[in-house]
């Protein structure tokens, strides 16, 4: 029976949720070679979400590589236009953005990381990151051990600093890594997944 003042029914149920979805952008950060672009682009074609890689999107918007632009703009240029490309990807509806390995180092990056979106921290040790990268030519900044574990050191507590969540892969599948994030973003309530 109704009563005479029930509220009608609505005349449109409210779609079930049919695709995965974020509830707000996740940022992947952490060394050189931690995985942060395969990582993501693995959790993406798992789910089906959007992702994008912060230096492949920054390069084609360029028109040329990274390197390339290290060796006529030097870091302070990459890192210029590394800002914009940030700003850019924040504002879209929320997705998958890997971001280089020195998105920590400028301030500025840090705080639209810290108020746009979710970063998981991806840590690896140089060494395996070097034993993982075999073509070091495309990373200016990784050309040798003692650079690289200076810049590591340098970079550590600029990562903590940051990051909502960490992960260690040490020893770990791209596979793996990319389920534990699934888990740990469905927990933070970062991922909703369709009902089954
Ligand atoms: N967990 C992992 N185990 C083994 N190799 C990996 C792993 N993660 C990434 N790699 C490999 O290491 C290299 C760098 O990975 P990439 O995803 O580009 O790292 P990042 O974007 O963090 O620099 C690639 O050749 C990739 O296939
Ligand atoms: O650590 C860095 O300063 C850099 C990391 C690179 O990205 P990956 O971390 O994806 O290799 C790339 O953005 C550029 O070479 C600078
Ligand atoms: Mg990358």
């Amino acid at each position: 029976m109704t009563s005479a003042n029930a509220k009608p029914a609505p005349l449109t149920q409210p779609e079930p949720r049919t695709a995965a979805a974020l509830s707000r952008p996740v940022f992947f950060i952490g060394f050189m070679g931690a995985g942060k672009t395969s990582v993501s682009r693995k959790l993406a074609r798992k789910l089906g979400l959007g992702a994008i890689d912060m230096d492949t999107y920054l390069e084609r918007r360029e028109g040329r590589r990274v390197k390339d632009i290290f060796a006529e703009v030097g870091e302070d240029g990459f890192r210029d236009i590394e800002t914009d490309v940030l700003r850019e990807l924040a504002a879209k509806d929320p997705l998958l953005v890997s971001c280089g390995g020195g998105i920590v180092k400028m301030l500025r990056n840090r705080v639209i990381l810290r108020e746009s979106g979710f970063v998981v921290h991806l840590r690896v040790g140089v060494d395996e990151a070097a034993s993982r990268i075999s073509d070091k030519s495309t990373r200016p900044l990784f050309q040798n051990l003692d650079d690289a574990r200076a810049l590591a050191e340098e970079r550590a507590p600029l990562y903590d600093d940051v990051a909502d969540a960490t992960v260690d892969t040490a020893g770990k599948t791209v596979n793996a890594i990319a389920y534990e994030v699934k888990r740990l973003l469905e927990k933070e309530g970062i991922l909703c997944l369709p009902p089954k």
